[in-house]
Order: C-alpha cells, then sequence, then structure tokens
C-alpha cells in the first residue's frame, strides 16, 4: 500500500501558516489531498464490511496522519466499527466463554493506528486477555474434581453460592458474573453454574483426571511415557465448541456419553516427573480423588507402609507442638489477646530490623555561622569557571595542557611522564593533551570523552578549566560541563580545511549551546596558528565569520575577544609570540582575557541548589562524598541537606571548597561535599541537593521558552540539564515568538522552523527535579534540537 506524506523544508514562516494558525494548502497540495480523500473512500468501500464515511471524517483522519492512507483507512474503519458496537443493544453475555475457534486476536491489527511506543492509554485498557482455563485449587490440583481447596476458596464459594439462592437466575440463563470463574466449591444446586468438569460430566466427555488439573500437566507436553502410564483411552482430538449452557440440572454420577457433544480435552497427559511423584492418574470415567490422595501408594514407598497421607487441612505436627506448648505456659489462647500478641511481635520486628541497620549515625554539630557574613569577610580569590568547547581536534586538551603547565599548575616530572608515555604509544603530539585526558580509552584514542576539570591561580583569580569534549557523540558530555560555567574559551582549529568543517561540526552547535545556556563571555583562541605561519590574513577571515556567528547566536561585541595562538609551542597563551610571523598581534594574552572577565555574581540568598556532578564512596575518612557546584545558596557543616528526586536526608560532615577544607561554602564554589547518614543508593550524579526546609519541586511536564536549532513538531526529545537528562517528547506547541519582544507571532504553529523562538510544552517520561528558570536543553536523534529556558 502506498504511504504518502508531504515533506517540505524549504519554505518560509508565512508561506507555511495562515492567520488562524494552520497551514493554507496551495493548489498543488489540495489536488493532492483529493486523490488522498478519493484514495481512501474507495478503500473504505471496498473492505469487508464496506465502511461508509463523509468526506470531512476522511480529510481529518489524513490531516491527523499526515495524508498516510493506510493508517487513516484503518483509523477510520476501527472508529465505524465502534460506533456501530455502540449502536447496538448489548447482547447477553454468554455464561461459560469459550475460545471461539473464529476470533483470532491480532496484535499487529490491534495496534495497526497507535504511534510507535505511545499507546493511548485508553487502548490499554482494551487489552485484557481473559485466562482461557478455569482457575486451579491449592497446589495446583483441580478443585472441580473434589481436589482440595483452601479454606478461603471455600469461605467464598459458600458466599458466592448464598447470594445465588437470594436472586436465583432464570433456568437455562446462568448469571453470568458467575460463571466465568468457575467456583472452586461443589455446587449442588441445580440453579448454580456448573463447573468444567461438572459440565464435561454431564457433556459425557471423560472427567478430567484429578492431575490434569496441575499447572505442570497443563503446560506439559504429553509424553510417550506419560502416556504409558496413564489409562485414559486415546481419544480424537475434537474441534474447539462452546459449551452450551445446560437447560437442566444433571445427575453427575449418571451422566451418559453424549457422542454430539465437542468439548476438547485441552489437558495434556502427565509428564514422567509428574508420575513418579503423584503416580498413575484415575480412571477416565470416575471422578476420582485428588492428587495428593492418588500418590499415596507411591508416596507410601517413600517413607513406609505405616506412614498416612498426611491430611493438610489439619495443623501441621510443628502447630500441634506450637499450640501444646503455649498452652502449657498459660498463654491466652483468645483471639484479642493472639492479634495484641501478634502486633507486639510485629512492632519488635520492624523495630528490631531498625536497630539491624549497619548504618553509622553520625552527628556533627553545626558552627551557626552567619557563612554570607563570613564569605564578604573572607579574602578569598574570586573563582571563576569556564568550559573550553570547540570542534573535534580543535586543539582544546592542547591548549588547557600549556596554560596548567605555563602556570605551574603541572610539574615538569610529570609533564616529562606523559610525553615519554605518549611517545610510546605513538602519539606524542597529544602529549600535552593528557594532562586534561586521564582516561585510558581518552587517551589511546586521542579523544576527549568525558568532561575533565582541573585548577589553576592567577594573581587576582581562582579559574577551573571544565574540558568538554568536542565528538559529536559526547554532545551530553560537554552540556552537562557547559552547565558549570561562568564564561567559555571556544577553541578554533584555524588549519586550511579545519576550521570550514569545524564551522559545519560542532564550532556552532557548542557556541549556540552554551549562549542557550546563559553563557555572556566568550574568549575565542584561534588555534594552531603556527601551521598557517602566522597568516594574519586568516586570521582576520576567522575573526570575520565567527564574530558575525556569534553576535546572531545573541553574544554582545564588548563580550567577544580574539586570541591568535599556538597550543603547542605555547604562544600568546602566556606568554607573548616570539615568532617574527606573528608581530602583527601586539592584543592580550589568552590568560589576559581570561583575568579581564568581570566577576561574577552568584545567587547567593536564594534557597541552596547543588547538581551533584559525582558521587565518591569508600574513602577511610569519608566513605561518602558528593561533588559539584553550589548553583545558589550556601551551607555549613553539620547542616542537614535533601537530595532529591530521592526524598532522602544526609548530614554534611565536612566540605572540601577548591580542593581545601572548609566550614562553608557559597554559590558560584565547586565544592566537595563528605555527607554522612544516607545511603549512597539514593544519590545519582545529576540529582539536585537542596534544605528539607525548601525543597526543589519534582515535575513531569514543563513549559518552555526554547530557541529551535532543527525543526520542531510534536515529538520524542531528551531534555538535558547538567549531567541529567530524560527522555520526553514535545507535547504541544504554544506559540512562535518574537525575538525581541518575547511576543506572540503564530499561536499553535503546526512546526516551528530552526532559528524560531518558541514557546512549547514538554512531558518527561518521569518525574524529576527541575525548576524556573532553569536552563535546559533537547536534543533528538543525536542532535540538538532546541534550548531553552524553563518558565
Ligand atoms: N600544529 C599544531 N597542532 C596542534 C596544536 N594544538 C593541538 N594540536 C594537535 O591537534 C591534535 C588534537 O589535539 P587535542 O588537544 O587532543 O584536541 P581536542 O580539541 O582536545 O580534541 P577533542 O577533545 O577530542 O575534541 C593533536 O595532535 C595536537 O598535537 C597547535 O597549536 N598547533
Amino acid at each position: 500500500m502506498s504511504r504518502h506524506r508531504i515533506k517540505d523544508v524549504g519554505y518560509d514562516d508565512e508561506d507555511y501558516y495562515s492567520d488562524d494558525g494552520y497551514a493554507s494548502p496551495d493548489p498543488e497540495e489540495q489536488e493532492f489531498l483529493q486523490q488522498c480523500t478519493a484514495a481512501v473512500l474507495q478503500q473504505l468501500g471496498a473492505g469487508q464490511p464496506p465502511v461508509t464515511a463523509t468526506k470531512e471524517e476522511v480529510q481529518e483522519a489524513l490531516w491527523h496522519y499526515y495524508n498516510d492512507i493506510e493508517k487513516s483507512v484503518n483509523y477510520l474503519r476501527g472508529k465505524k466499527e465502534k460506533e456501530a458496537l455502540k449502536q447496538k443493544p448489548k447482547a447477553a453475555v454468554p455464561a461459560f466463554p469459550a475460545p471461539c475457534p473464529t476470533a483470532h486476536f491480532s496484535a499487529a491489527d490491534f495496534f495497526r493506528d497507535c504511534p510507535w511506543l505511545n499507546v493511548p492509554s485508553h487502548r490499554k485498557a482494551e487489552i485484557l486477555v481473559e485466562p482461557l482455563y478455569p482457575r486451579l485449587g491449592l497446589l495446583g490440583g483441580a478443585p472441580e474434581n473434589g481436589g482440595k481447596v483452601s479454606k478461603l476458596a471455600a469461605l467464598a464459594a459458600a458466599r458466592k453460592k448464598k447470594e445465588g439462592e437470594k436472586a436465583p437466575t432464570p433456568t437455562g440463563t446462568p448469571d453470568a458474573s458467575s460463571s466465568p470463574t468457575p467456583s472452586h466449591a461443589p455446587s449442588p444446586d441445580p440453579q448454580a453454574p456448573l463447573s468444567l468438569r461438572e459440565r464435561l460430566a454431564a457433556s459425557g466427555r471423560s472427567t478430567p483426571r484429578p492431575s490434569e488439573g496441575s499447572g505442570l500437566r497443563r503446560l506439559g507436553k504429553s509424553s510417550s511415557s506419560s502416556s504409558s502410564s496413564s489409562p485414559v483411552p486415546k481419544e480424537p482430538q475434537p474441534e474447539l465448541k462452546s459449551p452450551e449452557p445446560l437447560p437442566e440440572p444433571m445427575d453427575k454420577s449418571k451422566a451418559e456419553p453424549e457422542p454430539r457433544e465437542t468439548v476438547p480435552n485441552i489437558r495434556a497427559s502427565p509428564s514422567t516427573f509428574a508420575s513418579t511423584i503423584v503416580g498413575p492418574a484415575a480412571g477416565p470415567t470416575t471422578a476420582g480423588p485428588s492428587h495428593l490422595h492418588s500418590n499415596s501408594a507411591d508416596l507410601l514407598k517413600l517413607y513406609g507402609q505405616d506412614a498416612e497421607p498426611f491430611d493438610f487441612a489439619a495443623p501441621s505436627p510443628d502447630d500441634v507442638v506450637l499450640n501444646a506448648q503455649s498452652t502449657a505456659k498459660g498463654f491466652k489462647s483468645n483471639t484479642a489477646s493472639k492479634s495484641a500478641g501478634n502486633k507486639k511481635a510485629q512492632a519488635d520486628l520492624t523495630g528490631g530490623i531498625k536497630d539491624l541497620s549497619v548504618e553509622e549515625k553520625v552527628t556533627v554539630k553545626s558552627k551557626n555561622l552567619d557563612v554570607l557574613a563570613e564569605y564578604k569577610k573572607s579574602n578569598r580569590k574570586r573563582s571563576a569557571n569556564f568550559v573550553v568547547i570547540g570542534h573535534v581536534d580543535a586543539g582544546k586538551s592542547t591548549l588547557m595542557g600549556r596554560l596548567l603547565a605555563d602556570q605551574g599548575a603541572i610539574d615538569k616530572r610529570t609533564l616529562d611522564k606523559y610525553r615519554q608515555e605518549a611517545e610510546k604509544i605513538g602519539k606524542g603530539s597529544f602529549a600535552l593533551a593528557w594532562v586534561l585526558d586521564q582516561g585510558s580509552e581518552e587517551r589511546a584514542r586521542g579523544v576527549t570523552i568525558d568532561i575533565a576539570t582541573n585548577k589553576f591561580e592567577t594573581e587576582k583569580t581562582a579559574f577551573t578549566i571544565v574540558d568538554a569534549p568536542g565528538h559529536r557523540d559526547f554532545v551530553p558530555n560537554m552540556i552537562a560541563g557547559a552547565s558549570q560555567a561562568d564564561f567559555a574559551v571556544l577553541v578554533i582549529d584555524s588549519s586550511v580545511g579545519k576550521f570550514e568543517s569545524g564551522l559545519k561540526g560542532q564550532t556552532k552547535e557548542h557556541a549556540l549551546l552554551v549562549r542557550s545556556m546563559g553563557t555572556q563571555k566568550i574568549v575565542v583562541a584561534v588555534n594552531k596558528m603556527d601551521a598557517v605561519q602566522w597568516d594574519h590574513g586568516r586570521f582576520e577571515e576567522i575573526e570575520q565569520q565567527i564574530s558575525s556567528f556569534l553576535t546572531t547566536a545573541g553574544f554582545q561585541e564588548k563580550n567577544i575577544a580574539f586570541v591568535p595562538c599556538s597550543g603547542v609551542l605555547g604562544d600568546n597563551i602566556a606568554r607573548r609570540s616570539e615568532d617574527p610571523h606573528a608581530a602583527w598581534y601586539s592584543g592580550r594574552t589568552l590568560i589576559e582575557e581570561l583575568e579581564d572577565s568581570e566577576p561574577f555574581t552568584h545567587a547567593l540568598e536564594k534557597p541552596l541548589r547543588m547538581t551533584i556532578s559525582d558521587v565518591f564512596r569508600g574513602g577511610v575518612q569519608n566513605p561518602l562524598s558528593i561533588s559539584g557546584r553550589l548553583d545558589a545558596g550556601s551551607l555549613q557543616v553539620g547542616d542537614q541537606i535533601l537530595t532529591m528526586p530521592s526524598g532522602e536526608t544526609a548530614m554534611v560532615r565536612s566540605i572540601e571548597v577548591d580542593s581545601d577544607p572548609s566550614d562553608w561554602a557559597v554559590a558560584g564554589q565547586n565544592v566537595v561535599l563528605n555527607i554522612a547518614n544516607i545511603d549512597p543508593i539514593h544519590l545519582r550524579s545529576g540529582d539536585v541537593v537542596c534544605r528539607p526546609s525548601s525543597p526543589i519541586p519534582t515535575i513531569t511536564t514543563f513549559t518552555t521558552k526554547v530557541l529551535a536549532f532543527e525543526h520542531l513538531m510534536p515529538m520524542q526529545v531528551d531534555v538535558h540539564r547538567g549531567r541529567l537528562h530524560v527522555p520526553a517528547r514535545i507535547s504541544k506547541l504554544v506559540a512562535s515568538l518574537d525575538k525581541a519582544s518575547g511576543a506572540a507571532i503564530k499561536k499553535r504553529p503546526k512546526i516551528v522552523a530552526p532559528g524560531t523562538v518558541a514557546r512549547i510544552v514538554v512531558e518527561m517520561d518521569h518525574a524529576v527535579p527541575l525548576e524556573a528558570p532553569t536552563r535546559i536543553v533537547l536534543r533528538s536523534g543525536g542532535s540538538t534540537v532546541a534550548a531553552g529556558l524553563l518558565e
């Protein structure tokens, strides 16, 4: 069957939307729509049974299914069938539903018009499959045949029977409510619905053997050995047929076989194992005893001839002894005291289990500091985090390795060791990158995989570098890095061809992402200038292209700086280049540019929020630690914290700020919290730490204002916020907005074009801790589709 879909990517916004927010099709589309409508109507009429639908209904369906004829036909057929069913008077429910040989359930048909992985909840309710077999008695025995029933089952049966007596159903039309699940109690009442066994007996079929009712038997296939041990005569397997309701009560013992009855023997013969344990089955026509009795011969062999088969209805020998002991000790045996005793025992047990906890309860006394006052009077250097972004192999890690080496944050011996080791595996040029790329896979492949942090200090500032991976596969890790940054360093490979390929790759994507995540300042390191002999023209070309892109992306010109440099040689990083070809540049070095950044303000007075980057466990002094950056608020040693979404509390034992012990920490600082009184299973990276008095809400749906990087429509996406990412879907496009004023331009657009700002509703698969005004990124199919701010 043909599948048509309009796919138009080269459109203009105004062409696409009409005033009411819906698309106004052009004549070509209208003609196509007419063709599709005719095809659907024709297929509906030709089907079995033929279905009629109005043109409007057909076009509505086509609109919903993007002109997919097959789906529209299926949808309309289903709709019409449902309507027809509703109109028909309800048929009497058969007393004993039996498998119908013609009604075949096809999952493929049932789900044909459902969106993939998104079955509407009301459809799920329709997928109830009735059990094919009657419920079994205790130990899988067949209760209809005299097998033992539990006391509870017997009670239920008695109650049911009583109810039946109160409201007798007319003969021949047994009460439907009681019949689908046959009662486990014998039903001597002629009016009561008959069990399967009774029906079989009445219909003249051989009564199922006691063991036939067991689950083992039911599932097992008949084997030659089991059939040989079974005296059941072989019968031709009749066709499946629903048994008719019996007009008159039948006497089971006198039941004569009626060959015209075609109820199948759906039960398999006993397996060898079952025959060994339970013994040969009872005769075909007798309503034999339960398998507990029928196996007596075999069991007696095992336990000695004198042993009596155990009656499970009576108290067990252990119970007898325990009862006797309790009576002897003078315990009261009335129910009230028993239940009181049970409750006490239960309480003791619960208390006991709590006391069994191996968790060390730690109480650290808080110094009750005024943290903000402490922060103001402290003479700590201001701190700043920056994320290093750019296309793969632009030289980010090498540049940062050089920066750390030049600032004395890494000693020469370690650097020499890295150089030797890198040369050994033929990757000598990556020696500096190894300062940040610590993972063995990263070193072997020469590619950064996860974010790496390192610190260095200048006279004024304590910097934290967050080195992000450039490869497109690791963009989620780059997002996690960018969420911790105050500003960004965009590294560009100036070599011929590399700059151009970077533009098509992650150079632009990374820059857009950091801007969408709130970064205002960006320093562009035009790297590998040694590879282009410090060509001034090349630098100017790159500067011009990148600066026009960055201003379009929302960076202010005053917040963009360019530095031509060479990471490998260390030119214009911490020291000015001495290469005569680089004499044309008299601007700042990279370090000077970094230092020039304005002090960044942080939400010190807001409630505590910290996103967990990593969880460490197993330290001797500090068995459990979490690291991250304080996004807002402050905290001190001895504080009680709440982790979300687990909702578990913990105690802060000690704090490290930038690797130094501290009594307190404030927003903007990178901290390690050594915590206690919590099970580590409640902690994951991406979780949020807050105070029990002001918890962060956990939500499943949110409205957000986003900048679309790609076409947006109702679709599956992943929501990223720092380390946290969760599957979700765009459920509604509320409006496309004016970039400058934020006013709605078009309400309920069907699609949002790349570069457009829009308000959308996102529904996540599970609740996560999120609150406005958090910045989030939406990704789909391995690429970033939008980024924005929670409203
Ligand atoms: N000629 C020259 N090569 C450089 C320079 N900086 C880095 N390279 C080389 O570029 C290659 C990639 O360097 P990396 O530092 O691993 O690049 P990266 O951007 O960190 O790579 P990813 O993090 O995996 O995206 C290495 O072979 C470096 O030696 C430079 O200034 N000049």
